[in-house]
């Protein structure tokens, strides 16, 4: 199988301190990393160095096989529309001006899709985040927190990529409205193929649409592995503590 994201021992430092000490990360197409740990344990700079928004001082990120790093400006561009990010707060993230439908237009445009099918493929994407087709005329600020994530999913999925980076995607939400989102997201890897970096504070998250998990402890990999061998015999205490700080999600 290809593997679609790879890190070999990625290091970051800002000045004298170092957030980053040599992580490895492998996800599989279709499947779904979660990257868990306490606040400032590395995980959005993580997220964002796989992103390429910032530079790792070494290591290597690899997507689909080739160097992200390397890439020139317009092998990039068509990369881009193999991964996208979804953001943790989705108001701040979508156009205060723009009704749903006129994002994902733009989001559409901007991946090539020609105008004729821009009607079609918006209903679809409605339909896949689990949004009526009348979304596509609200704004912003007349949709909800659950609402406006799973718009910022629809956005991110335009494009049909095979990589999703969600860095707290499902953090600001309400207990309930997680558990629906999160099955939104198990649904999209089920039906369209899309593997999750997923990045959460919270082991809650992520233990139930994780394949595999990694857990960051002050920049370092402390845990790998399958999520069941990881939550069932976890090796470092670190990890018991997170498990014994989670908070269960209901089922939606
Ligand atoms: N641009 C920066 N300049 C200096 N230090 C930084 C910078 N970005 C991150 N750091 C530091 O690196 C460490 C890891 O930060 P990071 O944001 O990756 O952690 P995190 O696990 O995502 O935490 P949080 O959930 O709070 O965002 C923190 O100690 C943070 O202060």
């Amino acid at each position: 199988m290809n593997t679609i994201l790879e890190g070999r021992g990625i290091v970051k430092t800002f000045g004298d301190f170092t957030a980053l000490h040599g992580i490895d990360l492998r996800l599989e197409p279709g499947r779904t990393l979660g990257v868990v740990g306490e606040s400032g344990s590395g995980k959005s700079t993580l997220g964002r160095i796989v992103m390429r928004l910032m530079k790792p001082d070494a290591g290597t990120v690899l997507l689909g096989g080739r160097d992200l790093f390397a890439l020139s400006r317009s092998q990039l561009r068509r990369a881009r529309r193999d991964f996208q990010l979804v953001p943790q707060d989705p108001r701040n993230a979508l156009n205060p001006t723009a009704t749903v439908g006129e994002s994902l237009m733009f989001q559409l445009a901007a991946q090539g899709v020609a105008r004729r099918e821009w009607r079609t493929r918006i209903d679809d994407l409605l339909q896949t985040v689990s949004l009526s087709g009348d979304y596509a005329h609200a704004y912003p600020h007349e949709l909800s927190g659950g609402q406006a994530q799973r718009v910022a999913i629809a956005r991110a999925i335009a494009g049909r990529p095979r990589l999703l980076v969600c860095d707290e995607a499902v953090s600001a939400l309400d207990k309930s409205v997680q558990a629906q989102v999160l099955n939104t997201f198990a649904e999209l890897q089920s039906g369209l193929g899309v593997a999750l970096f997923f990045i959460t504070h919270d082991l809650a998250v992520v233990e139930h649409i994780a394949d595999d998990l990694l857990v960051l402890n002050r920049g370092r990999a402390v845990e790998e592995g399958p999520t069941v061998d990881v939550l069932h015999a976890p090796s470092d205490p670190y990890t018991r503590e997170l498990l014994a700080a989670r908070h269960p999600i209901p089922a939606a």
